[in-house]
């Protein structure tokens, strides 16, 4: 499929209206009754304030959305994430604040980023507050994050914003990742890296209980009064410590993979007096080796072997499990960073499909990690046993222990899985399959085991990060529906909400919205019992 000139300008850079008032969308094809609740995403909307223009996609403004489906029928929503950072933007109608991409140098006036003017004393600068990149759920708390140390609380239903979070309150992190993970009993567990802590840069792995003490449940006291740190690693390089987006999560085990995709602190020490961005302090060593961490949750201590694999770039994992003494996982990966180098939006624009072939595809592979295996076996042999895959583990002469993945599906980005099986034996991956370039086309679902896929696809059509809801009564990993939103590029043609049936692939319904629609990064499905107050219990007066 041609991309014709502007329209990915359209799609990338063209500031995207919200519209907070519910809008009722039009569904074509039927919506099982079963299927309750909201569909919370989040993403950039916003690239240009007044005159001035952000540099990279990941630098705009955040934007929630949501689909609110319910008796069959589904309400739109979307709303710029009101964060300190977007409020002084729009107050001095100009960029004010630094993102991923854009280092920007505040108003001499007095604002909340008065700390910035600090930075030649600071290691840490004060960073933004525009979390654009997913939703994050903890208890009855909704939240949406970013990289950094902060996080807004949101409203899931109005999507208002609410109280801007800390994390450095609770834990001495710095960073932390977008994508947390959640256990069985709705606690979330996420990492973060601590850059100035007595000096000593490390990971910490956290745990945020999904509810408060009883006794403090009336004062509505935050969960966050109760992070636990779990364990933390030490950063392999103090001033170089690894840049990551996700873990993974086994039953027993945590998974970091400390990449040779790092965060230099002198370079992000000096970025404001030399006048580059955060980004141009993430630098991709190519010649370093990977090194996979194992977590005991039991013990909360890692693994003492030393696993590596060679350079590579992830952002997601895909999941993880452990089958006969082995940790098994998966993860979506890259030869090198030129994923972050093509959402410059000046690669986005009329010369698209030059600027942004993809010469680094998005791989997914299947690593696997013996946990028990012969302490005397001889060095070069392969200490993987287990029949159904052909990723190795070899022993070298220090002891260490190199792995080699097994490919499973080549093009695929944005993965998601049927969460009841996270951590657990799987087999369907959900995500998006880009071709020619980091720009979904098609929704794929693909199956590890016969490493097929079934697939999704029309013209002009941009999915996003499909989202898989199991049905009441799921017998079989698949017995579910899928949720992706799909951005349009021909003004014909208005965006909607695709309903996939899980197993088949085949299209169920789609609910049309008459309204701009941003192309966006992560979030979540809130099903009904998990909201306190019905879905839209005051949508009789909606917006037509
Ligand atoms: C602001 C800021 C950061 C922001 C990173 C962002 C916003 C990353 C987005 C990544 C995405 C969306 C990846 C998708 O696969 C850093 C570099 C962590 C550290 C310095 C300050
Ligand atoms: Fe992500």
């Amino acid at each position: 499929m041609a991309a014709p000139v502007g329209m990915m300008e359209a799609i990338f850079a063209r500031n995207k209206e919200e519209h907070p008032e519910p809008l009722r969308a039009e569904v074509q094809g039927e919506i099982p009754s079963w299927m309750e609740g909201i569909l919370l995403r989040n993403g950039p909307g916003m690239h240009t304030i007044g005159e001035s223009k952000y540099n990279h996609w990941f630098d705009g403004m955040a934007l929630l959305h949501s689909f609110t489906i319910k008796n069959g029928e589904v309400f739109y929503r979307s709303k710029y994430l009101r964060s300190d950072t977007y409020n002084c933007n729009i107050e001095a109608n100009r960029i004010v604040v630094s993102e991923f991409g854009t280092m920007a140098y505040p108003d001499p006036c007095k604002n909340i980023f008065a700390k910035a003017f600090c930075y030649l004393s600071h290691t840490i600068p004060e960073f933004t507050d525009n979390c654009l990149i997913n939703i994050m759920r903890n208890g009855d708390d909704y939240y949406a994050t970013s990289e950094v140390n902060f996080i807004r609380k949101i409203n899931p239903r109005t999507l208002e914003t609410l109280e801007k979070v800390d994390y450095t309150k609770y834990v001495a992190i710095n960073l932390s990742t977008s994508h947390p993970h959640y256990d069985s009993a709705g606690n979330v567990l996420n990492m973060g890296t601590s850059i100035v802590d007595k000096g000593k840069t490390k990971y910490v792995i956290f745990k945020i209980p999904s509810s408060a003490p009883a006794s403090e449940k009336r004062k509505k006291k935050s969960c966050l009064k109760h992070l636990e740190v779990m364990c933390s690693i030490p950063s392999r390089s103090l001033l170089h410590p690894s840049y990551y987006h996700s873990f993974g999560l086994s039953e027993n085990y945590i998974l970091f993979i400390e990449q040779p995709f790092k965060l230099d602190i002198l370079k992000m020490a000096t970025a404001y007096i030399r006048g580059v961005n955060w980004a141009s302090c993430l630098v991709f060593h190519k010649d370093d080796k990977t090194w996979i961490h194992l977590i005991d949750k039991r013990t909360k201590k890692p693994v003492s072997a030393k696993f590596y694999t060679d350079a590579m770039v992830l952002f997601h994992h895909v999941n993880a499990y452990e089958e006969e003494d082995h940790v098994v996982f998966d993860i979506i990966s890259y030869k090198d960073n030129s994923l972050y180098q093509m959402f410059y939006l000046k690669n986005l624009d009329g010369n698209f499909e030059n600027n942004t072939k993809l010469n680094s595809i998005p791989t997914c592979k299947r690593f696997v990690i013996p946990l028990q295996y012969d302490k005397e076996a001889d060095v070069g042999s392969n200490l993987v046993q287990l029949p159904s895959t052909t990723a190795t583990a070899v022993k070298e002469k220090d002891g260490s222990i190199y792995c080699q993945p097994e490919l499973l599906y080549e093009g695929i980005e944005l993965p998601r899985i049927n969460y009841d099986y996270n951590g657990k034996k799987y087999r369907y991956i959900y995500a998006t399959e880009v071709k020619w370039s980091p720009v979904p086309t098609q929704v794929v679902k693909v199956d590890t085991l016969t490493k097929t896929a079934l697939h999704w696809e029309e013209e002009h059509c941009w999915p996003a990060e499909p989202i898989f809801v199991p049905s009441p009564n799921a017998k079989e990993e698949d017995d579910g529906i899928i949720l992706s939103p799909i951005v349009t590029s021909d003004p014909q043609k208005p965006p909607f909400l695709l309903i996939l049936d899980a197993k088949t692939f085949k299209e169920m319904a789609r609910a049309t919205v008459k309204t701009d629609l941003h192309l966006d990064l992560h979030g979540l499905f809130i099903p009904k019992k998990d909201l306190k107050v019905e879905p839209e219990a005051d949508l009789d007066n909606e917006h037509e």
